[in-house]
């Protein structure tokens, strides 16, 4: 019986399932060619993939969880209307459902819970065909902290029994820890991920003081988190205002239950409680373990810190 699981893991198995959906439409809305992209601002696009996994996810985990608080990128008449019947996902992952939910959430209530959508994670990449670089994220938060989370990514290829197998779902949950993938130690060297389509001069002089072995430029925080949990990269550094709370909440999640960090730029937490500012200005600074944050948050000189602090 799922109603003896607790609510925070019942939404996390929720989550996992919707996040597999709505991956599908992002294939379908990409193979069918008709993006319908809309220019939101500077380097900052929506398409059609971006508002209809929206729908599929806000309407899923709206009508399983009606009291919790659900917040997307994308904006509110993307959620208006009718919304398709296979779009609403009443399934539940069932090996996130067996997860022993640790004791400090066994009693939240829907009202405790702020869930952050990003229904498409990299959507300036997914328009220039970098598909492996995109990611649904899902973030769960309780009491301002990012708990749990999930990470899909549409495009990544296994192979099962000579079939291909498009798609995979990283989760993870405090206390518990991570599945849907197996992690990676940091690489030997020092190698950063940043951004590929958002840089500007901050970005690139944070770069420059870290003096890293490599610089990896790819797109979207799920992607960049993924590749610190696979050992491709050992620190995502991100000086510059851009990213929002629906960017860094599942990330955070998956890093945190995994032993990683993610913070600003100044290294302080973010919040994630219902009425927080959505977005992240004083950028991104995460590693896989808090021992490699540290060792990067140093390296950061006062006046970069202040420049972001001052933006
Ligand atoms: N200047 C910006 N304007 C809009 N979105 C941004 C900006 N900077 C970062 N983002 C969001 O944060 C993600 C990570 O940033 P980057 O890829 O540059 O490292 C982007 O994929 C984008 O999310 P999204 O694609 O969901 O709109
Ligand atoms: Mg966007
Ligand atoms: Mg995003
Ligand atoms: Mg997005």
């Amino acid at each position: 019986m799922t109603s003896n699981v607790p609510l925070v893991v019942r939404v996390l198995a929720s989550s996992v399932a919707v996040a597999n959906r709505a991956g599908k439409i992002v294939r379908d809305v990409m193979s069918k060619g008709e993006l319908g992209i809309i220019v939101k601002g500077k380097n900052d696009y929506q398409t059609e993939a971006d508002r209809s996994a929206q729908r599929c996810i806000i309407a899923s985990l709206a009508a399983q969880f009606p009291k919790v608080n659900i917040i997307g990128e994308e904006d509110g008449s993307t959620n208006e209307g009718e919304v398709a019947s296979d779009w609403l996902i009443t399934e539940a992952d069932k090996e996130v459902l067996s997860l022993e939910c640790p004791v400090n959430l066994q009693s939240v209530k829907e009202e405790d819970i702020v869930v952050w959508v990003d229904p498409l994670d990299g959507t300036a990449e997914y328009t220039q065909g970098f598909l492996e670089h995109v990611t649904v994220l899902i973030g769960i938060s309780v009491n301002e902290k990012p708990v749990a989370g999930v990470i899909h990514q549409p495009y990544y290829k296994t192979m099962l029994n000579g079939e291909k197998i498009m798609g995979r779902t990283i989760w993870g949950l405090q206390e518990v820890g991570v599945g849907g993938f197996t992690p990676a130690p940091p690489p030997d060297s020092l190698i950063i991920t940043t951004t590929r389509s958002h840089s500007n001069p901050l970005v690139e002089k944070a770069l420059q003081v870290m003096d890293a072995a490599e610089i990896l430029r790819v797109g979207g925080a799920g992607y960049k988190v993924l590749q610190l949990l696979e050992g491709k990269a050992s620190v995502y550094v991100f000086a510059s205002p851009g990213c929002k709370k629906w960017d860094t909440c599942a990330p955070e999640a998956v890093l945190s239950a995994a032993g990683g960090q993610l913070t600003d730029m100044l290294g302080d937490f973010y919040k994630y409680g219902k009425a927080e500012l959505y977005p992240n200005k004083t950028g991104v600074l995460a590693a896989v373990s808090k021992e490699l944050h540290n060792y990067a948050l140093k390296k950061i000189p006062q006046e970069l810190k202040d420049a972001l602090a001052n933006k």
